[in-house]
């Protein structure tokens, strides 16, 4: 099931045009606010008609401005998540969630409500009333109900948005189950949180007023230099993939990456599990000879790919660990005096605690 999008849409000052592809898994549409991104997501619901472009879902038209078509919103078969839950109050969470198989076609393929009940951790909250769930149980609520309706693809639209920290943790790991898990629903998720989109999406689109400033896999444009004014450069960095080897009893965990082994605290995952580890650009430090004496525990040999000097003091390093690829960010000046050029060979040096836990996803 592949979403293929090419939207041109004014509102006064505001200018949209892009075009961009969500196939299967999570695909992220991540930009400041006024970036764009709920314009689009409402186009491709069905919400306003574009002036100009197309909105196709595995071929089959949805949008086209060119041949006059125009598929309303019930009939696109999607299921929209909300940045507020919008349950009914009135009813319960089983009744909730059952409205949304009244959006079904009998004939569709989908969740059952056992499925979506595991899925989600719902089972101890059929009974209960909205009013008495916390957020993060209402937005679970929530996207059960949208799976219940058999939709052919999800929209999320900042579905964590309105979440404290401690709640937007516990409902992360539901959404990984989601985009891991047998439904294979592609999902098209709006956010402006780096966090989140580096623990759950599998492709990136990065907007920026009310264009498509980079396109690809999360690991190819989370670790491209380029992307550091885009992301904010306290929060780019690399996004790595290692498998959790054990734990030692001081709390910390080794872990194996394609670049080399790593040894982090809060890493909750059973030994064999792949977990994947944002790196801060930041958090990264780079050294030209093998550092010794030094109390930082995870040093990893890497080659300088690209280096990519900003307006400002700083400059961005792109780096290949193994397979994976790291980014870093130093100042112009240590790229001058340690004298970093491409295809030279370093180390790269992070600090057991800049993988924050929230961080570690699946
Ligand atoms: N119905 C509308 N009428 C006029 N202008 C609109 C309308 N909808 C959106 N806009 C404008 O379009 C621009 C993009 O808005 P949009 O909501 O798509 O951005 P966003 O990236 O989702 O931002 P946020 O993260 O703040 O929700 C903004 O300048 C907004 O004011």
């Amino acid at each position: 099931m592949t979403l293929s999008a090419h939207i041109r849409h004014r509102f006064g000052a505001f200018d949209l045009d892009v075009a961009f592809d969500a196939g299967p898994g999570i695909t992220a549409l991540f930009g400041q606010s006024g970036a764009g991104k709920t314009t689009i997501i409402n186009a491709v619901a069905g919400l306003f008609a574009p002036d100009a472009g197309h909105v196709t879902l595995n071929g089959d038209p949805l949008f086209d401005s060119t041949a006059k078509a125009f598929v309303v919103p019930a009939a696109r078969r999607f299921g929209y998540v909300f940045q507020d839950a919008r349950l009914f109050p009135h009813l319960n969470v089983r009744e909730n969630l059952t409205f949304g198989t009244r959006y079904a076609p009998a004939s569709a393929k989908g969740a059952s409500l056992d499925d979506v009940t595991d899925l989600l951790g719902l089972s101890a909250l059929l009974n209960r009333m909205p009013a008495t769930l916390s957020g993060g149980e209402k937005q679970r609520a929530a996207i059960g109900r949208a799976l219940l309706a058999k939709p052919q693809m999800l929209l999320m639209d900042e579905p964590l948005a309105s979440l404290d920290g401690p709640r937007k943790q516990e409902i992360l790991p539901y959404l990984e189950r989601l985009r891991d898990g047998p439904l294979g629903l592609p999902i098209l998720y709006v956010s402006h949180a780096v966090d989140e989109i580096a623990r759950l999406a599998d492709t990136l689109v990065l907007l920026k007023d009310g264009r498509v400033q980079a396109h690809g896999p999360l690991y190819d444009v989370m670790a491209d230099p380029g992307a550091v004014p885009l992301l904010g450069v306290r929060e780019a960095g690399a996004v790595i993939e290692a498998e959790v080897l054990s734990h030692a009893t001081d709390g910390l965990t080794h872990l194996r990456s394609s670049g080399g082994d790593l040894h982090l605290p809060g890493v909750q995952a059973q030994p064999g599990t792949k977990v994947r580890l944002r790196v801060l650009a930041q958090d990264v430090m780079l050294s030209v000879n093998k550092p010794e004496g030094l109390s930082a525990l995870n040093v990893m040999p890497v080659t300088i790919q690209d280096v990519h000097q900003g307006d400002g003091p700083g400059a961005a390093i792109a780096l290949r660990a193994g397979d994976d690829r790291l980014l870093a960010r130093i100042t112009r000046r240590a790229v001058a005096e340690l004298g970093l050029t491409t295809d030279m060979r370093c180390y790269a040096i992070l600090k057991a605690t800049s993988v924050a836990p929230g961080s570690i996803g699946r």
